[in-house]
């Protein structure tokens, strides 16, 4: 969890965040509940499931109970965009999307939204299972050889290590959306999760 003042109580590879946040301008006072929860291949769950509570600052009575997933998928995307857009080589032009699930697509549409890339590739574990429409919405609005090439990657984080072709290597103990930026002569990193 992002916010000040989150806190996650951890049931061995499961999660249930609670991220509570003031804002004096918006004069909004909420909550969001996340439960992330280790998915094996037999669950049909979102791994992150979220709800977002808005109360009334003056009171205290809650006012409305939001789905919390859109803003999740978006928001996460949108601040890997911001550092993206201080970050990123000028001359970047291939996209490298780790991981093709939740956080891959939005990172997608915003990327290819904001950003003029030229190419897009992709990685995941496996073709197969609950993920294959993410795949699919990677990949349909791009002409089809410029289909994300497969590589083998994880989504986990941790130092980038060179590896052949330029493409960066993330180790096991690495986690949450990455986005890669090599360039001829190197690999840049450009953004990741602040988790
Ligand atoms: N900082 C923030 O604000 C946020 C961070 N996150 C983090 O972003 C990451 C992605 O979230 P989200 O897209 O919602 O998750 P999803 O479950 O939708 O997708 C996870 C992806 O990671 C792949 N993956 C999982 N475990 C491994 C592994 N051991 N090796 C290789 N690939 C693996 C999955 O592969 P496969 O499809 O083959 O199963 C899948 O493609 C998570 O770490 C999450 O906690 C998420 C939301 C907010
Ligand atoms: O919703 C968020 O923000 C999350 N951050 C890190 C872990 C999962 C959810």
């Amino acid at each position: 969890p992002t916010a000040p003042g989150s806190r996650a109580t951890t049931l061995s590879a499961r999660f249930l965040g609670v991220m509570p946040a003031y804002s004096a301008a918006d004069d909004a006072l909420t909550t969001k509940l996340v439960t992330f929860y280790e998915r094996r291949g037999d669950s049909a769950a979102p791994s992150h499931q979220a709800t977002v509570l808005l109360f009334d600052p003056r009171c205290g009575s809650l006012r409305a109970v939001l789905d919390g997933s859109v803003i999740t998928a978006k928001r996460t995307a949108a601040v890997s965009a911001i550092a993206t857009k201080l970050l990123m080589p000028r001359s970047a032009e291939v996209l490298c999307i780790l991981g093709a699930g939740v956080q891959a697509r939005s990172h997608y549409e915003i990327f290819m939204e904001l950003f003029p890339f030229t190419e897009v590739r992709g990685t995941r574990r496996s073709l197969l299972g609950a993920d294959r429409a993410a795949v699919r919405g990677l990949t349909s609005r791009l002409p089809k050889e410029k289909l994300p090439h497969a590589c083998h990657t994880t989504v986990k984080r941790t130092q980038p290590q060179r590896k052949q072709n330029g493409w960066p290597s993330f180790g096991r103990e690495s986690r949450g959306p990455i986005c890669a930026f090599p360039r001829r002569s190197g690999c840049g990193i450009a953004a990741s999760s602040a988790r």
